[in-house]
């Protein structure tokens, strides 16, 4: 069997060989099994196969023998049940990363993952090698939900794709930026107003502050309360998609041919799931952007993404499509990050009150008592910053950021990394890595500031900035560019020093009188937030209240 495979395999390369030779060659006249052949030319020809054959034998030889170690699973399922099965994944390939090293392969199915767990094989391939590490994985259940156009999931391979990139940063760079300011602030109140009325649902107001801020942003819609038709058509929609798009989750991604069975099959329920969520997921991404374009018609419009973009000149149907999805994308992307960030925060502060003492008293010395912080104070407060950074650092909203594609044959650190393989960035090991953060479960925003030790100034901390928000052609669309603040970063400085000025967070007490010390727990999933928690949020002092209920 093995001798006929190969005979055939021969015999086909030397039909492709033969034009380049432009010699005569019959075919038919070839002996099927002895392969011994007397004419010259087709000797050339013969010898020519067989170097062409060892070449693919070695090639195929050196690359499996050089792919990344890992941890060897199922022989049909490969390493599927523990993906999907452990919420902190991260945590599980820290481990493994320990063991085979900082990159090592995995396999779901039949997708190649490789999973990157250290700072400098994620800037090595992500940022340096950006050009080929761009592309996110081609999964078919993307397809079938037509998510595939969606930004954070479109190839990079798209012709689109720089266009829908140009469109995220205009929107959301430092010039546009500043005219959303105001409504970004008066979000703030709302929500501190929102705080101070009934902490309790403090999950629930952070989450309808984010609604607030990317609603307005990039459709131009106010949410005037919590049963708008748009935040729970978008909330409902992606809540449940996200949940499902675990790497390796679907069985048809690696079998494409599986899309064709019909549901009542065995291995068919996807089919179910498709068809429900595909004609909702029309509805989220037509209706907002044809609402802020019947707003635009009226002369109506604020000035958000959609409205802009709408306003120019030649607007052809494949404009539109990439400004429906870049706007819902940011939604998707936009809200639980945030949302993560804030709710973390929130933790912290409950677990580490000199923390927050101590960047209380920094906004009270440059802000004062009589209004909130603004952007402009951010240079000023560098405890404040610092405390962000850890935030983010404690628990990445992202903590394996998106998965990116290679789109050709690698190498890397002499191991071979296979075109189209799956990359996964596991931020969260690098946040945890203690040779870049000392102590690394210890919340403690002084590891970026400067300190002086008898007259030598202290190393500072690596900025996690440079990792939590992902990489190279990908890196997110909300996120600090030049050194300038962009929408993610405005938001959470914004909520973040604001809360700090006027409420303080402590530990809930139970009917005994005695604190309750909130578990540090987070969901698994794309997005990883705080698992529910319970914090005392109460107001700072009269003035506090004051500034918070009234406009000055
Ligand atoms: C603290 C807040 C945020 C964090 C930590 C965060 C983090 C991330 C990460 C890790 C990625 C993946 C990058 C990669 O593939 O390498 C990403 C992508 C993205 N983010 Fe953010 N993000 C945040 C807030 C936002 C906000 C507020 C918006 C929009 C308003 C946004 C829009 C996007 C978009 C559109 C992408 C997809 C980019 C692409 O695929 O080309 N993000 N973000």
């Amino acid at each position: 069997m093995v001798s006929r495979v190969a005979t055939s395999t021969y015999l086909v390369v030397i039909c492709a060989l033969k034009p380049l030779f432009k010699k005569t060659f019959d075919l038919p006249s070839i002996p099927w099994v002895s392969g011994i052949l007397a004419d010259r030319d087709v000797l050339v020809y013969e010898l020519l196969g067989i170097g062409f054959l060892f070449l693919i034998l070695f090639r195929t030889r050196r690359h499996s023998n050089a792919s990344p170690p890992g941890p060897r699973g199922s022989i049909f399922s490969g390493n599927r049940s523990v993906i999907i099965g452990r919420k902190d994944i991260w945590a599980q390939y820290a481990e493994w990363a320990r063991i085979y090293g900082p990159v090592f392969s995995l396999k779901a199915n039949q997708l190649n993952i490789i999973v990157l767990n250290s700072a400098k094989a994620l800037h090595d391939l992500l940022d340096g090698r950006s050009k080929i590490y761009s592309d996110r994985p081609t999964l078919i259940m993307n397809e079938l939900l037509k998510q595939d156009k969606f930004l954070i999931r479109l190839t990079s391979r798209s012709s689109q794709f720089p266009l829908y990139r140009r469109m995220a940063h205009e929107e959301l760079g430092i010039q546009k930026m500043s005219r959303h300011l105001p409504a970004l602030e008066n979000h703030v109140k709302l929500l501190l107003k929102d705080l101070l009325s009934h902490p309790e649902h403090f999950k629930s107001h952070l989450r309808i502050c984010q609604s607030r801020n990317i609603l307005k942003t990039i459709y131009g819609h106010t949410v005037e309360s919590r049963d708008d038709y748009f935040v729970n058509l978008i909330e409902q929609r992606m809540k449940v998609l996200n949940s499902f798009m675990r790497t390796g989750a679907w069985l048809v991604d690696s079998y494409p041919i599986l899309r064709h069975i019909p549901q009542w099959m065995p291995g068919g329920g996807f089919q179910k799931f498709v068809s429900e969520k595909r004609a909702r997921n029309e509805e989220v991404v037509n209706l907002p952007y044809e609402w802020t374009k019947s707003q635009v018609k009226a002369g109506a419009a604020y000035p958000s993404l959609v409205a802009n973009q709408v306003n120019r000149e030649k607007l052809s149907a494949e404009h539109e499509e990439v400004i429906k999805h870049v706007a819902v994308t940011m939604y998707v992307a936009g809200v639980d990050t945030v949302l993560s960030t804030l709710l973390t925060f929130l933790l912290v502060m409950t677990l580490n009150p000199e923390c927050q003492i101590r960047a209380q008293k920094e906004i009270d010395s440059v802000v004062g008592s009589d209004r909130l912080p603004r952007l402009s104070d951010r240079d000023k407060l560098p405890y404040v910053d610092a405390l962000i950074k850890e935030v983010l650092r404690f628990h990445p909203p992202a903590p394996l950021g998106l998965n990116h594609a290679v789109t050709q044959d690698d190498e890397y650190d002499g191991m071979f990394i296979r075109k189209n393989s799956t990359v996964v960035p596991n931020i969260w090991a690098v946040t945890r890595d203690d040779s870049i953060y000392p102590e690394p479960t210890r919340f403690d925003p002084t590891r970026y500031l400067i300190r002086k030790q008898s007259s030598e100034l202290e190393c500072v901390q690596t900025d996690p900035r440079k990792f939590v928000f992902g990489f190279g052609r990908r890196i997110c669309a909300g996120k600090i560019l030049s050194g300038r603040m962009h929408f993610a970063e405005t938001s959470v400085f914004l909520q973040i020093s604001s809360i700090l000025a006027t409420l303080t967070i402590s530990k809930e007490r139970d009917g005994m009188d005695s604190e309750i010390a909130p578990v540090v727990d987070f969901t698994g999933g794309i997005i990883s937030l705080p698992e529910d928690f319970l914090c005392k949020i109460s107001p700072r002092s009269d003035a506090a209240i004051d500034l918070i209920m009234w406009d000055h």
